[in-house]
């Protein structure tokens, strides 16, 4: 069986789920395909960002539940764990539902159910579950696959007590004692939360980096933070081996080259995300791939393929849920045949923020870059601790550092407390929009907020 389209999307990520409504909305004919039905919505609402803020806020809700005198032994944080895990499901279960009917309910959009992949630049074969094919063909193909975790090549990994981010989001049982290999972005929000629930966290990292693209005084701050929830770091420490105990395993460890042996309830690989293209039939068209297996694309996201775009975490660089959006930004227009309009080299700015407790956010050029690129800057610092909101609430970690232009406009700002996702985003408005830092300086702010903090910051 065959059936033509005026677009394919292949897979249910951000950009390309709103693609298939926005262009279903202008009687585009559309078909977007899933492979995994748990995945409808994409990784986003299903495994990735949604669910660990769910249980990121739970595992506060504990924490802070001590400053209260409230806590318990471990049948008491685990049944607490349980209830978040429950939450957190009902919740993504929600959201699915709901990103499936927006797609379903739309009369100019057919979902698929299977695995894609490409036969030809413009036909793509599904197989579903049940083992069925159908050919599918368009003028203009969309490959929004994003990425899968990587893992590592260590003797003993297979086994049910070791996992990526996915598995671990399964968890029946809070782990009394957990190690998670990487200190990158999902090794530390994880650790953080893990932590916050009452759970003995170990990170290891194979060399002796820390968080490397931050300024060193803002890395050594978030790193005692941390400590201080008891999470202990091993650096240049690796696992040689990990050996099955049944409901634990235990690693054979090497540290700067001397070993020594630890048990586990639950270890987590956090060592980063690839662009998934396995199994894609790129070998059929003439789609490239780049060093890092990632879609080669050009500023408007085409590929080299002159019909096939690739848009979020498959086409490489920075693996966010906005950056996905914005790809749709870009390639919209493209698809509906109007002028070029929003490309790659316009997105100058990304904001992000990583979220620990307290969370840590980041926009524009720290101190390591503005001293790379020659640029002149002006520092501005203050800890949590001179907020008067922070000691309102009990939340007095972390700090804020800005850095402003010789023509005094924001080049950076790095925030780690309670708010700074929400105020990293005021400061991204302000470096885009070339607002002075006079004028937030000057800004009139309601009271008591963790952003009026910039009346004295920046003055
Ligand atoms: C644990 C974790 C936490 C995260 N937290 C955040 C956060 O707080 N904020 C943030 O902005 N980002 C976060 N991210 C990153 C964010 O989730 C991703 O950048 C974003 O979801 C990328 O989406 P995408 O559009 O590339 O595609 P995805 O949402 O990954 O969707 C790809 C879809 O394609 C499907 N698919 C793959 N191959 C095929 C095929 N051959 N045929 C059919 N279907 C296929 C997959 O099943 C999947 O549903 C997190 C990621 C993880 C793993
Ligand atoms: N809040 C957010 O926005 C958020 C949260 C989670 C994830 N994400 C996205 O997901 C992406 C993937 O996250 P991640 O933490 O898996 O990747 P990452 O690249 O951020 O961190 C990987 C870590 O593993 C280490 N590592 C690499 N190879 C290793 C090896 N062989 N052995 C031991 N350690 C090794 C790295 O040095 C690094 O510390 C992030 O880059 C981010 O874009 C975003």
């Amino acid at each position: 069986m065959e059936k033509i389209y005026d677009l394919l999307v292949i897979g249910w990520g951000k950009a390309g789920k709103t693609l298939s409504a926005k262009l279903g909305a202008k009687e585009k004919k559309v078909a977007i395909i899933e492979e995994n039905p748990k995945m409808y919505g994409g990784t986003c609402i299903n495994v990735g960002c949604l669910p660990t803020k769910s249980l990121v806020h739970s595992a506060k809700i504990l924490s802070e539940a001590k400053k209260y005198g409230i806590d318990g032994d471990y049948s008491f944080k685990n049944n607490f764990f349980k209830e978040a895990m429950k939450k957190k499901e009902e919740m993504t279960i929600k959201l699915r539902n709901k990103n499936f009917g927006i797609l379903d309910t739309n009369e100019n959009v057919d979902i698929y159910n299977g695995r894609a992949s490409f036969v030809s630049n413009n036909e793509v074969k599904v197989i579903s579950s049940d083992n069925k094919e159908i050919i599918l063909k368009a003028d203009k193909i969309v490959i929004n696959t994003g990425s899968i975790s990587r893992t590592l090549n260590i003797d003993g990994i297979d086994n049910k007590n070791i996992m990526v981010s996915e598995g671990i989001l399964e968890l029946k049982e809070l782990p009394k004692k957990l190690l998670i290999i990487g200190a990158g972005y999902i090794g530390l929000e994880f650790a953080s939360y893990f932590a916050n629930f009452g759970s003995e966290v170990s990170i290891f990292q194979f060399d002796d980096s820390f968080l490397v693209r931050e300024d060193e005084d803002e890395a050594k701050i978030i790193k005692e933070i941390l400590e201080k929830k008891d999470i202990k770091f091993f650096f240049k420490t690796s696992v040689k081996k990990f050996e099955d105990l049944g409901n634990s395993v235990k690693a054979i460890c090497v540290q700067d080259g001397k070993e020594f042996i630890e048990e586990f309830d639950k270890v987590l690989i956090a060592v980063g995300r690839k662009p998934n293209t396995d199994n894609l039939g790129l070998e059929n068209t003439s789609i490239q791939l780049g060093k890092f297996g990632e879609i080669l694309v050009d500023d408007y996201l085409k590929t080299d393929a002159p019909n096939v775009w690739a848009v979020g975490d498959v086409k490489g660089g920075p693996q966010f849920t906005y950056v996905s959006l914005d790809d749709f930004r870009i390639v919209f227009p493209q698809i509906l045949g109007e002028n070029n309009g929003r490309k790659l080299s316009d997105r100058i700015l990304i904001p992000t923020s990583t979220f620990l407790d307290p969370p840590y956010s980041r926009v524009g050029i720290n101190e390591k870059e503005a001293q790379r690129l020659g640029i002149k800057y002006t520092k501005k610092f203050a800890l949590t601790n001179t907020i008067p909101k922070a000691h309102v609430i009990n939340e007095i970690e972390g700090f804020t550092k800005i850095l402003i232009n010789e023509n005094d406009e924001i080049i950076g700002a790095s925030i780690c407390h309670y708010e700074s996702h929400e105020m990293i985003n005021l400061l991204t408005l302000a470096i885009n929009q070339k607002i002075k830092s006079k004028v937030l300086k000057d800004f009139i702010y309601t009271h008591p907020i963790f952003t009026e903090s910039l009346n004295d910051i920046l003055g």
